[in-house]
């Protein structure tokens, strides 16, 4: 599991930590750390030319030990000082020591045009909004140096709590972050200004639950359902999708056709597009009576190209058991009937469709991803699985958000939403979690959207066939 911690939890671990150790110790790890991702990404640091670009803060203070180091082993260092009043008085002595240059801001462009990296040390964890107004020009200066970026604990400018991203912000090739991820390096858009991530560790003790972590193939494969000996397609679990219409059969399709890859036993459909099921999946349960009249089921998926008609939702929400919403379903699910349940709810919206729900629009949705999952989940008292570039996972109760690592641009395909519904109730039918079965998904999905697309378009209906093979291999 990867895991984040929000600024205000590092603070009082940090602060726990540091009453233990010898007066800046800690800073001394994350230099050394931060200076040996350097060296790793110069290959020779002898003969290097390394920027530092400085801030008033501890964040600064970290470059400036690590520049020390780099230019201890033959580097050319040169520190530009956004404020030289108030820059880290003993990381700088430690530079100028080894004979590091420092330069005002005005005079950063000629160093940074003979750059080989770029340290990013202007602002970390101390952060609030974008880039002030003087440290802007020095991130665009940074980036058309061509010159490989490297972020002190975060790029300078993104918000650390919730990967919103206010105002400039540097872009950076490498993020060496201390003691523990930040949510905003898991989740776009800040995520996408961080480039790969280094974690680097500097002893922190940090609380059981995390705010925000990431599954990884260890995770998946300990979640995913396993039929026993003496399984039947019962106790597997069996899911009932009522989706698709006489407009729309293709999204009955590829529900279905998710649903099947999910590990539960049988696949019952309802709904208008059965023929159209049939053809493609004959071991389908197919009848055209509502949800209410169907056999015995142990998860609901409603919504996928379902039209306008509120009388297969209101009845799938009366059932006892986990439902699913998406697309249709979320528009005509009522409220206060999603909020009633006891049995749980899944919501599978994409930004769009979370915007309308919560009255926004969106580009807010997507520019803070964090807060619309969190929510609409406590709006409805259900949990939120919102679909997106990072695609998150919330609870209703505000506790850890899970962040799905797998996706990909590929997935961004009509009907891939469908295989997804289909997916995650299959994986509720099966009894997971409505947090777990919809983590779960979101990364076998991703992955078989890779595995389809491997570099070319794929279609939908590809990455539901290729979830097979992402199954076997987070079980290998
Ligand atoms: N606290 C600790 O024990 C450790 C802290 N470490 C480093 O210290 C950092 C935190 O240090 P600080 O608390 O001093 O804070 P920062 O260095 O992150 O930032 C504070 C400074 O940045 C300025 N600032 C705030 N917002 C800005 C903006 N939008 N644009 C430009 N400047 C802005 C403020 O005026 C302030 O002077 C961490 O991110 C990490 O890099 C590490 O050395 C590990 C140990
Ligand atoms: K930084």
């Amino acid at each position: 599991m990867r895991t984040a911690y929000r600024v205000e939890t590092v603070r009082t671990a940090e602060r726990e930590l540091m009453a233990r150790l010898p007066e800046g110790a800690l800073m001394q790890r994350a230099a050394a750390g931060l200076a040996a991702a350097c060296a790793d990404l110069l290959g020779r640091v002898y003969g290097s030319r390394v920027v530092l670009l400085i801030g008033s803060g501890d964040n600064g203070g970290d470059a400036l030990y690590a520049g020390a180091r780099l230019a201890k082993r033959g580097a050319g260092v040169t520190a530009v000082l956004l404020n030289p009043d108030r820059t880290h008085p003993g990381g700088l002595r430690a530079l100028r020591r080894v004979g590091g240059t420092v330069v005002p801001p005005h005079r950063a462009d000629h160093a940074l045009q003979r750059a080989h990296v770029v340290v990013d040390g202007i602002v970390g964890i101390g952060g609030k909004g974008g880039l002030r107004p003087d440290a802007a020009p020095l991130a665009e200066l940074a980036a058309a140096s061509g010159a490989a970026v490297v972020a002190v604990d975060l790029p300078s400018g993104i918000e650390a709590d919730t990967g919103e991203v206010r105002g400039a912000a540097v872009r950076a090739d490498l993020t060496v972050t201390f003691g523990t991820h930040k949510p905003g390096l898991l989740i776009d858009p800040a995520r996408e200004y961080a480039g790969s991530v280094r974690l680097v560790d500097i002893g922190l003790t940090l609380p059981a639950d995390p705010d925000v972590e990431a599954l990884q193939h260890a995770d998946v494969a300990a979640l995913l359902p396993h039929p026993a000996a003496e399984s039947d397609k019962y106790r597997r679990g069996v899911v009932g999708i009522a989706a698709g219409s006489t407009r729309y059969p293709g999204a009955a399709v590829l529900a279905v056709s998710g649903a099947l890859r999910g590990g539960a036993g049988a696949v019952r459909y309802v709904g208008p597009a059965g023929d159209a099921v049939i053809a493609r999946f004959p071991e389908t349960l197919v009848s055209d009576r509502g949800p209410k009249h169907a056999g015995r089921v142990q998860a609901w998926v409603v919504g996928p190209g379902a039209g306008d008609d509120a009388e297969p939702v209101a009845e799938v929400l009366a059932a006892d058991v986990p439902v699913l919403l998406d697309a249709d379903g979320l528009r005509l699910a009522d409220r206060d009937a999603v909020r009633a349940r006891t049995a749980p709810t899944l919501m599978t919206p994409h930004a769009g469709e979370a915007a309308a729900l919560l009255g926004t629009s969106r580009e807010e949705v997507e520019g803070a991803r964090l807060t619309a999952v969190r929510d609409l989940a406590r709006s409805y008292d259900a949990t939120v699985l919102l679909k997106g570039s990072t695609t998150l996972v919330s609870g209703p109760d505000g506790g850890t958000v899970r962040v799905n690592p797998t996706g990909t641009a590929w997935l961004a395909t009509a009907g891939s939403g469908d295989v997804l519904s289909g997916l995650s109730g299959s994986l509720l039918a099966a009894g997971l979690s409505a947090l777990d079965a919809g983590s779960v998904a979101a990364y076998l999905h991703g992955l078989a959207g890779r595995y389809a697309a491997d570099g070319a378009p794929a279609g939908a209906h590809d990455v539901a066939e290729a979830i097979p093979a992402a199954w076997r291999d987070i079980r290998a």
